[in-house]
């Protein structure tokens, strides 16, 4: 927070043509960012709910309020200090738009949507096992990890980066036959292209499935995907010819008719972990044959944002969760669980930052509670 919030704040300055007024609110959360004491939100809709969620924290520097918290009242703050939710011309304009955009342009993405028909031609299960895993790595491409931060991300796409692997129960849950699954996403961009594409594969894979995409209903951890995000992403799928194209109208039709669904709630924007998910989202989720959680930030507020020993059992942390569950994750910040002993060993030998360089994945599942 102390590096990448600052940095974070000197972007968004740059990136664009804001006036006195948001640019007085960017420079007083830039005081509070190193070092003045945390402020309450101004007047908006949200106002009194941060007040109550922040009442031991609002006076005192920002390192004493839990990190989820944090970082979590820290975008809130950004778009209020950009006027997102004011009336008036900066109104709903997502002030990380510009980054998103930069990401669905890259050149390199070309030649990866055209290697999509090659994919196609695998055989069907190994199909879903190979779009998991993209989908896995794509929580990779992270705009605000990055920024800030030089982030060791390297080579260990491979079975070496993946820690804790529970492909296989997953792959035989996703293979017995026609079911509702929910996807919560994360980042838009690459990781969303990759989360789509497997959506589309489990669509087609057996009639019937239906899937639910939980997006964030406003800007958030920069790169987290929204709705206008989905929009982006079938755009960009849509304009590679061949499979990427052929994916982006499959995918169109099925939220036609209603085989694929948006969903939001405010609680994604929350600063809390799920254990306090209100009852209308855990009724969203409690349908689902399998929920695929994905991303660094959802891992955390799914296990709790805690100094968990990394050894302890996933079902001890998450067993609470309402649904089958399956979390795909790079670990970018501290909280994990579910990992041997003599794993956790060689990590802390060969990599002590293997808990936030961003360089390893877990694959962790729970099935439903008895
Ligand atoms: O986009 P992801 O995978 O949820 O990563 C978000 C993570 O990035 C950070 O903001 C920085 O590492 C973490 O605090 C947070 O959990």
């Amino acid at each position: 927070m102390r590096d990448r919030h600052p940095a974070l704040i000197d972007h968004i300055r740059a990136a664009h043509p804001y006036g006195p007024t948001q640019l007085a609110a960017l420079d007083r959360l830039q005081d509070e960012a190193v070092g003045a004491p945390m402020q309450p939100l101004d007047a908006a809709p949200d106002s009194a709910a941060w007040a109550a969620w922040g009442a031991n924290y609002f006076g005192k520097p920002w390192s004493q309020a839990p990190f989820l918290w944090a970082e979590s009242y820290f975008y809130r703050r950004l778009l209020d200090a950009v006027d997102f939710f004011t009336q008036g011309p900066w109104y709903w304009i997502d002030l990380f738009a510009h980054l998103k955009t930069a990401e669905l342009r890259d050149p390199t993405l070309e030649p990866e949507l055209a290697a999509l028909e090659h994919i196609l031609d695998l055989p069907p299960q190994k199909r879903t096992e190979v779009l998991l895993l993209a989908s896995l790595w794509g929580n990779r491409a992270d705009l605000g990890f990055r920024i800030g931060v030089e982030a060791a991300v390297g080579n260990h796409q491979d079975a070496a980066g993946l820690i804790a692997d529970d492909t296989a129960p997953v792959l035989s849950l996703l293979h017995t036959g026609p079911q509702p699954i929910a996807v919560i996403a994360d980042n838009a961009g690459r990781e969303l292209l990759a989360d789509l594409i497997l959506i589309d594969h489990l669509l087609d894979q057996h009639g019937g499935t239906t899937i639910e995409l939980h997006v964030k209903p406003a800007p958030y951890y920069v790169s987290d995907a929204t709705t206008a995000d989905v929009t982006a992403c079938l755009r960009r799928l849509a304009d590679t010819p061949g499979a990427s194209a052929a994916i982006a109208g499959h995918l169109r039709a099925a939220m036609q008719d209603g085989r694929l669904a948006l969903r939001t709630h405010w609680f994604y924007c929350a600063p809390f972990s799920f254990h306090r998910a209100p009852a209308d989202l855990t009724q969203m989720w409690e349908p689902a044959a399998l929920v695929l959680l994905k991303g660094d930030l959802n891992y955390r507020r799914l296990v709790g944002d805690c100094g968990w020993a990394p050894t302890a059992p996933f079902q001890e942390a998450a067993g609470y969760y309402p649904a089958p569950v399956v979390a795909l994750r790079t670990l970018k910040s501290e909280v994990v669980v579910g990992i041997d002993a003599k794993t956790v060993q060689d990590l802390e030998d060969h990599d002590p930052a293997w808990r936030t360089n961003g360089s390893r994945g877990t694959v962790q599942f729970l099935a439903r509670r008895m």
